[in-house]
């Protein structure tokens, strides 16, 4: 008798790490047709939940029934025969291969040709309103376009249930709005939609039901129809909480970083060759890039920081010294620093400890090169504390943090040190919105105390609401670089989209 069970039920889930409980007898019901956000603070154990979910990690206790029986899922195979689809943050999607050659690897048990998976393709994607042309190469897609594959790549397989990790945080607003109409649609075929997001005016607007873990345990569902997003946060964090806060517009005083006539050919088949850049940074201000992922954000941030060099020296200064020609480490002696837009590999190492990735950006040796060990424990601990980063202890591995909290120690370890000029990628992607809080108010203090910030980010709110100056990136060019106050959101999606003249760029 399917149709009068949930879909899923977990019983009492508990998945024990190491110095931590990351899900404690968890239990929660999802009904087919329903759209069941996941919430909580960073950490609070809703990646793991999903991974256990989808077989890719395996609770210690507790049981997981589909459709009214009890089942065990051992590997993300299992979980794809009973119907389940997952769509993680990060897709993994091989370049140079087509939209059909990569779905096929995710199906070599399927005995379908390329041709008959393409006309499959076809259907789904014309089905639900998501155009993909089979043929495509994976490295001529936008961002939205690969999630659309990955989202497609379930779908080929009859999916009941279909679960999205913070699928929007990649998304223009334009691209998030069509995929909530896909599942809606979904939804309203009888698909079960499991749906992480930190962005509770999204749920609010997309959900029928929200399950809220705080560390580790279920305290609460909610009917979203009828809760509001401050209760909705609320229930995440456990008190009355400020969602969001306005921060004072400054035009800084004098130019701190400036690019000029700069120009990069990628080297890169998928890069982006960026154009002829020309653009101040002042002390005291936060400049935001906006700009649809793709568009040179990478290059750019690669520019910046010296892990590629100017052709000349003098297109990138510091102060008016040229640093064009400088590697990471040379521009940090001259006072920047920099937040990637990778946490793992770039912005932390995931085997060292909390305490070495401190020790990597933030040089903390005597003269003879001794390790000054207490110094690089207090600092770790003093990012640990400052920035509420949820870990075991300092000497935890970089691997074992959730990923909002890894960002939040990422960011924390380069604002403490003060630097003169800031580049950050992202620096609130995947961080809860109390958390978010914390760093926008860092980054601010950061400016008031006379730093150049620049932040580079597809998150159009949080750039208005930091930013001083804000310009953006289509195609490896530059839009002109306007006070926040001066620009509305359409003109700012209008550059976003390449519509702007080049000769008003800054
Ligand atoms: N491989 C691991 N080893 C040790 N601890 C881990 C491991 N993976 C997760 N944890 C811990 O389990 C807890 C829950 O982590 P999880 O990634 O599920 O949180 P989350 O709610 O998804 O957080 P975020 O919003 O930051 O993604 C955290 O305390 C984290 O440090």
């Amino acid at each position: 008798m399917q149709g009068h069970h949930p879909r899923l039920s977990l019983w009492n889930i508990t998945k024990r790490y190491p110095g931590c409980i990351a899900n404690q007898s968890v239990s929660l019901s999802v009904q087919p047709g329903e759209i069941h956000a996941l919430l909580g603070e960073n950490g609070a154990g809703k990646s793991t939940l999903m991974k256990i979910i989808y077989g890719v990690t395996h609770a210690d206790e507790g049981s997981i029934i589909w459709e009214g029986k009890e089942v065990d899922i051992h590997a993300p195979t299992d979980a794809r025969k009973l119907g389940i689809g997952m769509v993680f943050q990060h897709f993994s999607l091989f370049e140079t291969l087509s939209v059909a050659e990569n779905i096929a690897l995710a199906y070599s048990e399927s005995s379908l040709t390329i041709g008959e998976l393409s006309e499959k393709i076809l259907t789904v994607s014309q089905r639900y309103g998501m155009p993909l042309e089979p043929d495509r190469l994976v490295h001529t897609l936008s961002v939205g376009e690969r999630q659309r594959l990955e989202i497609i790549r379930c779908l080929i397989q009859d999916v009941k249930l279909l679960i999205l990790d913070e699928p929007t945080s990649v998304l223009t607003p334009q691209e998030a709005d069509s995929l909530f109409d896909v599942l809606r649609a979904l939804a309203a075929e009888g698909c079960s939609i499991l749906f992480i997001s930190h962005k509770l005016n999204e749920v609010k607007a997309l959900c029928h039901k929200a399950s809220v873990l705080r560390q580790g345990q279920n305290v609460g569902e909610a009917d979203v129809a009828t809760a509001t997003v401050n209760e909705l946060a609320s229930l995440m964090v456990g008190a009355q909480t400020q969602l969001e806060r306005e921060y004072e517009k400054r035009l800084g005083s004098e130019t701190l970083l400036a690019l000029q006539g700069l120009s990069h050919v990628s080297d890169d088949p998928f890069g982006v060759s960026l154009k002829n850049l020309n653009m101040e940074i002042r002390a005291g201000e936060i400049l935001g890039i906006a700009g649809v992922a793709g568009n040179g954000q990478e290059e750019l941030f690669s520019i910046l920081s010296g892990e590629m060099l100017c052709q000349q020296p003098q297109q990138l200064t510091i102060n008016g010294r040229a640093i064009g020609r400088l590697n990471p480490a040379q521009r940090r002696s001259f006072g920047m620093a920099y937040v990637p837009p990778e946490r793992n590999g770039r912005g932390a190492i995931p085997e060292f400890s909390l305490e070495e990735n401190g020790l990597l950006t933030s040089p903390m040796t005597g003269p003879a090169g001794w390790l000054k060990l207490k110094q690089i424990r207090q600092f770790a601990n003093q990012v640990i504390s400052t920035f509420g980063v949820k870990c075991h202890h300092s000497r935890s591995p970089a691997s074992s943090l959730s990923g909002g909290n890894l960002q939040k120690f990422i960011i924390g370890r380069e604002i403490l040190q003060q630097p003169k000029v800031l580049i950050a990628a992202h620096p609130t992607w995947g961080v809860d919105f109390g958390s978010a809080k914390t760093i926008h108010e860092a980054l601010i203090e950061l400016r008031n105390n006379g730093a150049a910030v620049v932040i580079i980010s597809e998150d159009l709110d949080e750039l208005f609401q930091i930013s001083d100056r804000m310009s953006a990136l289509f195609h490896g060019r530059l839009a002109p670089v306007k006070p926040t106050t001066e620009v509305t959101i359409d003109e700012v999606g209008r550059w976003m989209a390449g519509v702007f003249d080049q000769e008003q760029a800054a």
